[in-house]
């Protein structure tokens, strides 16, 4: 199936506004700011700089692709984005999962994140295995996202995103057999999660191995002690990481 190239006129961006005013209402009364985060990070995660493969073109709506392990849950955000989808038909999938997981940051108290719209869908799925495994370390980490193009300081931004957990009180086995939130508050999006980093293991908040690693990795311990102290400084960050990460492979029109 070929994808079209959405045109970007007054008509399309007056529909981006409509549909970002649906997402807002939609995120607030499901209270499903995470999931919406992952969803976008999820579709724009599997780029590949070198083959310039994969990245935010919507094809994680396919089963094929939203059925890796990496995967587990993130059908639940497909399902509530298909209505929005339905209302916005001219919409591309690979815009809306972008502008989702931007209106996800801003209404939790996170930066506002620039969107400019036009991606393509495309229903190539990448091979399963390029999201990162939270089981290794940090050279892993590297290999994933400078495979992506981005850099350290990206990595440790990002992974702040770990700020928003969907926390509903009971274990999640079946997805990726890790449970917990990260924050005291995984529905606010802020450097708690930074702070939470450096204290070493709070009762009862989740550290993944790739998490620890943000501070056992010199590199990567000063971005890590930058956004404990100055929230302001990783909102900043933050905010130029996620639009790099929603961009990949995307020429904006
Ligand atoms: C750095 C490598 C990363 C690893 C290894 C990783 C791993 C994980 C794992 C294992 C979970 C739990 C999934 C589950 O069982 O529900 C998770 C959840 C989550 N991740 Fe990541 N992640 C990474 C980066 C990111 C990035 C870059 C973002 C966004 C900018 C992000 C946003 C989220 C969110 C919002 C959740 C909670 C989702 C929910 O509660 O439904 N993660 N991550
Ligand atoms: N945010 N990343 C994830 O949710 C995840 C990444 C890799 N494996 C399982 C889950």
């Amino acid at each position: 199936m070929s994808e079209v190239t959405p045109v970007v006129d007054a008509e399309y961006m007056e529909e981006i506004e409509r549909a970002r005013r649906d997402l807002r209402a939609l995120i607030a009364s499901k209270s499903c700011a995470p999931i919406m985060l992952r969803l976008a990070w999820h579709d724009a995660g599997t780029y590949d700089a070198k083959t310039k493969t994969g990245g935010p073109n919507g094809s994680i709506r396919f089963p094929q692709e939203y059925s890796h392990g990496a995967n587990k849950g993130i059908k639940i955000a497909i399902d509530l984005l298909e209505p929005i989808k339905q209302k916005h038909p001219k919409i591309t999938y690979a815009d809306l999962y972008q502008l989702a997981g931007i209106v996800a940051v801003e209404v939790t108290g996170g930066p506002t994140i620039d969107f400019i719209p036009g991606r393509k869908d495309s229903s190539v799925c990448p091979e399963e295995g390029r999201l990162p495994d939270a089981k290794q370390g940090a050279s892993h980490l590297r290999e994933v996202f400078y495979r992506m193009g981005l850099s350290d300081k990206d990595i440790v931004a990002l992974s702040g995103g770990h700020t928003l957990y969907n926390f509903q009180g009971r274990a999640r086995p079946e997805r990726s057999g890790f449970d917990g939130a990260w924050t005291k508050d995984p529905l606010k999006f802020d450097n708690s999660y930074f702070i939470e980093l450096l204290k070493g293991d709070s009762e009862g908040l989740l550290k993944l191995p790739t998490d620890k690693v943000l501070v056992e990795d010199p590199e990567f311990r000063r971005y890590v002690e930058k956004y404990a102290k100055d929230e302001e400084d990783f909102f900043r960050d933050y905010a130029e990481s996620h639009k790099k990460l929603s961009e990949l492979g995307f020429t904006p029109p």
